[in-house]
């Protein structure tokens, strides 16, 4: 790829000007008839970017009969839901019935994104656009580019530091754990048998150990089972989230560890007590992530 590009808020000001009405009412429709669009989005934003930069690179499809999977066939992005692809299909062809030729995917998907943080609850912000969406989409590039549920806090650190965001961005942008489910498989083991103890995590509130085992027997349960991330307002963007942490209420072991860890205690504290700065901070984060650009 070629030189960082400039991204701006207005760069489709005279190509296409009612862009983001365009999105805006695809968004707000979904967001009424099937609500899981909103994390869907949201999910699908952030892995787009993380891998090779926010270049649409998830929104391509294997070609068919090729040994080379793209990267909506890795591993890390099977449960990465319908309901985020269909949401920017939907998006690009009322753009492309306006506007045609003139809209990036991965622009598109950066304002339906923000536009289901806000429809959720959550902050509003200014989009910046001018992304170009990739030719190349390759599952070997998922693995080491996603964080996994079981990543340590230098793990986490590492990983988002190699893509120019602080920790203070890890602990904010976790914040969008404050909607949406995750599969048992991704935090089953701290239930049963943690690092091997046989025992569960200490961190896990007692209350919640016993929903969780609930719904996510030790082994040969329904692998369709999804849990929400935040227990409290599971479908509000809000800051319960935090809160959520220092309750011992954290779902992930990449979310709790959150609270445990002394380099981010004291953030995730913080942005507990203040919705106002959690908002705030999301929103400069957001657009942070939205320029990863390699
Ligand atoms: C910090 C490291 C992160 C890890 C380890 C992580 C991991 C995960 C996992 C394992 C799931 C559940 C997938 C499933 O079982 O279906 C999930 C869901 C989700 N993640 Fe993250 N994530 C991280 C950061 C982020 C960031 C930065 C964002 C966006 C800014 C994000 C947004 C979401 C959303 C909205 C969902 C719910 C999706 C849905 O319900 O469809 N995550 N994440
Ligand atoms: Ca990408
Ligand atoms: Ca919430």
């Amino acid at each position: 790829k070629t030189a960082r590009r400039q991204l701006s808020v207005d760069y489709y000001a005279k190509s296409c000007p009612q862009l983001e009405q365009l999105v805006g009412s695809v968004t707000s429709q979904q967001f009424k008839e099937t609500p899981v669009s909103g994390p869907a989005t949201i999910r699908l934003f952030f892995h787009d970017c993380f891998v090779d930069g926010c270049d649409g690179s998830i929104l391509i499809s294997t070609v068919p009969g090729s040994k080379v999977l793209a990267e909506k066939d890795a591993m890390d992005n099977k449960d990465l839901r319908k309901e985020g692809f269909e949401s920017i299909t939907k998006a690009k062809a009322l753009v492309e019935s306006k506007c045609p030729g003139i809209v990036s995917c991965a622009d598109i998907l950066a304002i339906a994104a923000r536009d289901f943080v806000h429809l959720a609850g959550g902050p509003y912000y200014q989009v910046k656009k001018g992304r170009w969406d990739g030719q190349l989409s390759m599952a070997s590039r998922v693995p080491s580019n996603l964080p996994h549920s079981n990543y340590t806090i230098d793990q986490l650190i590492k990983l988002f530091n190699a893509k120019g965001l602080t920790v203070e961005d890890l602990v904010v942008l976790s914040g969008a754990h404050t909607i949406g489910f995750a599969h048992c498989n991704q935090f089953v083991s701290r239930l049963y048998d943690y690092h091997g103890t046989k025992k569960p995590d200490p961190a896990i509130d007692p209350r919640l150990l016993k929903a969780l085992r609930m719904s996510c027997p030790h082994s040969g349960g329904n692998t369709d089972i999804v849990v929400p991330f935040d227990v409290t307002t599971p479908f509000v963007f809000d800051h319960a989230y935090y809160a959520n942490l220092e309750g011992k209420l954290g779902l992930l072991s990449s979310d709790q560890a959150l609270f445990l860890d002394p380099r981010t205690k004291s953030l995730v504290q913080e942005f507990g007590k203040d919705k106002l700065k959690f908002f705030q901070a999301f929103a400069v984060a957001m657009d942070k992530m939205g320029s990863i650009d390699f």
